[in-house]
């Protein structure tokens, strides 16, 4: 039997349920797991729009000419187009970039605006854009909320308010992902060597292994696209279920929440920032995915398949930029943090603040881009 990630699905739209105990469930698979599954009934972030974010990401992947995408070309502020192989998540083991193409929509302006150029023919999207953004920093806000009350930070919203918009700029993302499907990938591939042998027998992903660098993720799929990985604590791979038991019959499948390096940092290590990638199901080895290593395919999913293309879309969250990483007031994360030795926020260490953190964690996948500005 194919084993798959037990990740907990967790029901917040319901008001009428006991709040806290909402809260310590996520909390307890925010530090088993650093993954939870967040049920989607649609009161959160409307089923049509989800359907109408995923037909945007068609457009521009599909419909929109390369020269429109290269205008837009990712910056420094994270923002933009990142071409096919631009991102490299795990340098150290991917001979070639992700298998991917993504758009990095930063957040709107106080007027709804994007502050960055898109393609022209998304551009009568842009009051969607802006509004699904919103929506995601609301569920987000929630979800900080019931971390805090979790934790017993006091007070309780300690990290909603270090993300709140009117608090300042901030570093968040929403991202349209697009990944080929293995039987579309030619020996040219955007001028690199790579073939359709090659891909099945290297260490290829679409994704390479990562942690999230923000506070948390926000993650859409579609049903039956398999590919996502987690690693577990004995470093084995496991895919993770688009749709988990218990959410066959929901109008959508459940949004996967996942703690990114921020906030795993700003606790000492208490919520869990887990490792992560994409594959093409099947191809990779099921060990540390280290060059030489022998293995069989990776497990699929029940009813997933990964033979077509995917897409998916990342809402990944990080607090205010200027904000300072302060001790989180909260006895349990202090304590976890004395125990472990890991009280970094506590200690002599400069404390940083959320982009210093986040620009960090840039730099080092985006090789090529530093690189160039670097020659300039
Ligand atoms: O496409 C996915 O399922 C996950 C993408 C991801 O992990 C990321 O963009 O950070
Ligand atoms: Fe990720």
């Amino acid at each position: 039997m194919t084993s798959v990630a037990k990740i907990p699905v967790i029901d917040i739209s319901d008001d009428n349920q006991d709040q806290a105990q909402v809260a310590k469930e996520l909390v307890e698979a925010a530090i088993e797991h650093g993954f939870i599954y967040i049920k989607n009934t649609g009161k959160a972030i409307p089923v049509e729009d989800v359907d109408a974010a995923f037909e945007l990401a068609r457009k521009l992947f599909k419909e929109t000419p390369v020269e429109e995408k290269q205008a837009c070309t990712i910056q420094k502020n994270n923002r933009g187009w990142s071409a096919m192989h631009y991102e490299t998540l795990d340098p150290k083991n991917q001979r070639v970039g992700d298998f991917k193409e993504a758009f990095n929509f930063g957040e709107p302006s106080p007027t709804n605006h994007l502050q960055q150029p898109i393609p022209p023919t998304i551009s009568s999207a842009e009051p969607f854009i802006s509004r699904f953004h919103t929506l995601c920093h609301h569920l987000s806000l929630r979800l900080n909320t019931l971390l805090g009350i979790g934790l017993s930070v006091s007070p309780p919203d300690f990290f909603t308010s270090a993300h709140l918009r009117e608090n300042g700029a901030s570093g968040t993302i929403l991202r349209l992902l697009y990944y080929p499907s293995l039987s579309s990938l030619t020996s040219q591939s955007q001028g690199h060597e790579v073939s359709r042998t090659s891909v099945k027998e290297k260490e290829d992903v679409r994704a390479g292994a990562h942690s999230d660098y923000g506070s948390m993720t926000l993650l859409f799929r579609l049903k039956g696209q398999a590919g996502l990985e987690i690693q577990t604590r004995e470093g084995n791979w496991v895919p993770v279920p688009v749709c988990p038991p218990g959410t066959e019959n929901d109008p959508q499948p459940p949004i996967l929440v996942n703690i990114g390096d921020l906030l795993s940092y700003w606790t000492n290590g208490l919520l869990r920032s887990t490792v992560h990638r994409v594959v093409f199901p099947g191809a990779q080895a099921n060990g540390s995915g280290q060059e030489g290593q022998e293995g069989k395919g990776n497990s699929l999913v029940e009813g997933e398949s990964g033979e077509g293309e995917r897409y998916s879309i990342a809402y990944f969250c990080h607090p205010v930029e200027s904000m300072k990483l302060e001790p989180v007031p909260s006895e349990r994360v202090r304590a976890f943090g004395e125990e472990n030795g890991k009280a970094v926020v506590n200690g002599e260490k400069k404390m940083l603040t959320a982009d210093e953190h986040l620009n960090m964690r840039l730099q080092a996948s985006y090789l090529k881009l530093y690189e160039d500005e670097n020659k300039e």
